[in-house]
């Protein structure tokens, strides 16, 4: 029980889980991918199933957008119900001509304009990264499935609305391959209590050619992702 998953008991999350920033899209993935699936949170509408896929125990969590709200459901999912291996499947913004819409993205590290590295009190900047296990493993299976793949750093942003003129092309210019809004945060409770995460992004609209994804398409076919997800857990 915890401030907001407080229905679920321990033990009714599996230790892996997959992480849409949307509670639909955990509807979906729950009702299409897994077998016996069982909603365990509904708080807030940030819905929560466990169920299994083939024949392993997995969970699927909408986080909601944005680090704070990725940073409560992964640290109280880490902390009170012992999840081991988290992996974000998100929606992106690609910044790259060669990184073309419903393409998938493996977030190797995750550059932020947040702030929420404060709590940890380091002297310097820290470098949020995936685990590499579950990253390659992520590849390999990609890889297996025929999958193509982009793997490489992206941007968490605080902003969606971003008004600062010419931002996204400096981050172009320095390789940054997308931007979304939860993995640095994701990345850093992970990393502060030693599990494993990995973000995977389907992209779901385009800087240069302004090509754009519906909400329904993001909700409900970025099934590719969902398949390399749930292999690279099982
Ligand atoms: O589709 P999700 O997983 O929510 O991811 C992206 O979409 C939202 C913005 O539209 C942000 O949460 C961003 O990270
Ligand atoms: O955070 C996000 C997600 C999709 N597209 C964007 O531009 N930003």
């Amino acid at each position: 029980m915890t401030a907001h998953i407080y229905a679920a008991k321990k033990g009714e999350i599996a230790e892996s889980i997959l992480l849409p920033g949307d509670p639909l899209r955990a509807k979906f993935i729950a009702e299409n991918f897994l077998e016996s699936p069982k909603c365990y949170n509904e708080i807030r509408g940030m819905l929560g199933y466990t169920g299994t896929y083939k024949g392993v125990p997995v969970s699927v969590q909408g986080t909601g957008m944005g680090m704070p709200s990725m940073g409560i459901y992964s640290w109280e999912l880490i902390t009170e119900y012992g999840v081991q291996n988290l992996i974000r499947i998100g929606s992106a913004g690609s910044f790259q001509e060669n990184i073309k819409i419903r393409d998938i993205v493996l977030g190797v590290s995750a550059s932020t304009d947040s702030n929420y590295v404060h709590t940890f009190n380091l002297y310097g900047t820290y470098a949020p990264t995936a685990d590499f296990d579950l990253l390659m493993k992520a590849k390999l299976t990609a890889d297996k499935l025929g999958i193509p793949v982009h793997a490489g750093n992206i941007l968490s942003s605080d902003v969606f609305y971003e008004l600062q003129e010419g931002w996204w092309q400096k981050w172009a210019k320095m390789n940054c391959m997308a931007v979304e809004m939860e993995a640095a945060a994701l990345y850093m409770n992970a990393a502060y209590h030693g599990v494993k995460a990995l973000c995977m992004l389907t992209i779901s609209d385009h800087f240069i050619t302004q090509e754009q994804s519906t909400s329904e398409e993001r909700e409900k076919t970025f099934t590719d992702m969902m398949k390399v997800a749930l292999e690279t857990i099982v």
